[in-house]
């Protein structure tokens, strides 16, 4: 597994509950080892101890064989919490007295027992036992040095205790331990899930955000839910930079459309007369050309060159032939129908396209056109000029098949009228050769 795949609510939640857990088990795995073993080691402590009083006191009985004796330390003792069975043998392993159902009743396994100790074990069941010690009556030699009597068995005490009440306290003891240990470690798993959830939310919205401007969109904000102070500052930080970008996007967005809207502008314009340019004058020629063919649309193109423009040029200089340009440019279009239009294609060359119009309304049209630049007074540096225009047009039908051929059939008409006097504007008329005529 790659760690550093791991998310960071996982690992959080790991650093803090692998430690604890450990350290709880741990605890918890002591304590009870140690408590098992405390308390088979008070059980052992309390059967010797009963088995080491009992005998001492049983001398007397056992030496006598005074049973009331006997039986009223059996009773005695059998009233000790615990206390199973008692059983009493005599020096030859015979039993005297006994209360209870001992587990062992073996006189030879008893009689090996010299002093007191544990015995077997039969589930809850631990035997103990004891012998019973007594110095023997020595009668001393007249005058002779007699040894001292050493004390010898000469019976056994036997008690048998019962423990399940001391397992079951101990099971209840290991029960509420581990319960504890695990309502501990669930506690804790809570509290970090609620602490890591505190740190790993605000950041995996973070997160989130980033990817979201990273993939284009724009005003994105993060809830401000942090739990701490430096996460409250993080999203207040990412916040004002996300407003940051959106503005600077918004911005540089604004700028890129003028510039986009601009370079649309000057690709379609004159920047001279502002009006349409040569590009914009083929696409709007094709369009009529092709509504035409498709809706039955009559039109006219006009080509239009100037009269004894360079004149201007050369006597006033170009500063002046440019003003010329604009004041015809204003002209034209003033004197257009909406839906007419008026394109500069070349030096001092413009072009009418002329919408529904007939052959002799394009006549008037381009006829009055001739008229006003004919009578226009261009004034500069006190001198005044007169121009002429020229105009040649091509009537767009149906019957037209491609752009090409009306630019060369206006074409060919404008240089007839230059050809042939200037100043007018005529129609043009296939050579006789092509259809039997030519201008008009
Ligand atoms: N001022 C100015 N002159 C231009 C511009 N473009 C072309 N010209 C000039 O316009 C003149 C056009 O030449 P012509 O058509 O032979 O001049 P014209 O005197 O009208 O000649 P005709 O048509 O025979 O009467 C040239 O001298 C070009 O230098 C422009 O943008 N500004």
């Amino acid at each position: 597994m790659n760690v550093a795949r791991i998310p960071l609510r996982r690992r959080l939640l790991l650093t803090v509950l692998l430690p604890m857990s450990l350290l709880i088990a741990a605890m918890a795995g002591l304590f009870l080892a140690r408590g098992e073993r405390m308390t088979q080691d008070a059980i052992v402590e309390r059967g010797l101890a009963i088995v080491s009083f009992f005998a001492p006191a049983a001398e007397y009985g056992v030496i006598s064989g005074n049973a009331d004796n006997l039986n009223d330390l059996i009773e005695a003792l059998r009233k000790l919490s615990g206390v199973a069975a008692v059983v009493l043998y005599e020096r030859g392993g015979e039993v005297i007295a006994a209360r209870g159902t001992p587990h062992l009743l073996d006189a030879a396994r008893i009689k090996a027992v010299h002093a007191p100790m544990r015995l077997e074990q039969w589930g809850s069941f631990r035997g103990f036992a004891a012998p019973v010690m007594s110095v023997p009556m020595v009668v001393d030699e007249v005058g002779g040095e007699g040894e001292i009597p050493r004390p010898e068995p000469v019976g056994w005490v036997y008690v048998e205790l019962e423990t399940s009440a001391l397992d079951a306290e101990w099971r209840a003891t290991m029960m509420t331990t581990l319960g504890l240990a695990f309502v501990i470690v669930l506690l804790t798993a809570l509290l970090a899930a609620q602490l890591t959830s505190q740190v790993s939310r605000p950041l995996a919205r973070l997160a989130d955000a980033v990817k979201r401007i990273a993939g284009g969109e724009r005003d994105v904000q993060v809830s401000d839910a942090a739990g701490s102070e430096e996460l409250h500052e993080l999203q207040q930080g990412f916040n004002s930079m996300a407003r940051a970008i959106d503005s600077a996007h918004q911005h540089m967005q604004a700028r890129i459309d003028e510039a986009t809207e601009r370079l649309a502008y000057q690709a379609m314009h004159d920047p001279l007369t502002a009006l349409p340019n040569r590009r914009a004058f083929e696409l709007a020629l094709a369009e009529m050309v092709a509504t035409s063919r498709r809706v039955g649309d009559h039109g006219a193109l006009c080509f239009i060159d100037l009269d004894n423009f360079k004149t201007v040029n050369d006597t006033v200089g170009h500063a002046a032939g440019d003003a010329l340009l604009c004041q015809i440019a204003d002209l034209i279009r003033h004197r257009l129908r909406a839906g007419d239009m008026v394109c500069r294609i070349g030096g001092d060359e413009f072009a009418m396209i002329l919408r529904g119009c007939s052959s002799a309304d394009a006549h008037r049209i381009a006829s009055g056109v001739c008229d006003a630049v004919r009578e226009m007074r261009f004034e500069w540096d006190g001198r005044t000029f007169r121009v002429g225009a020229s105009i040649g047009f091509a009537i767009i039908d149906p019957s037209v098949d491609n752009v090409t051929d009306v630019l060369r059939a206006a074409d060919h008409a404008c240089y007839a009228v230059k050809r042939e006097g200037r100043g007018y504007a005529m129609e043009y008329q296939p050579e006789p050769a092509e259809n039997g005529g030519g201008p008009v």
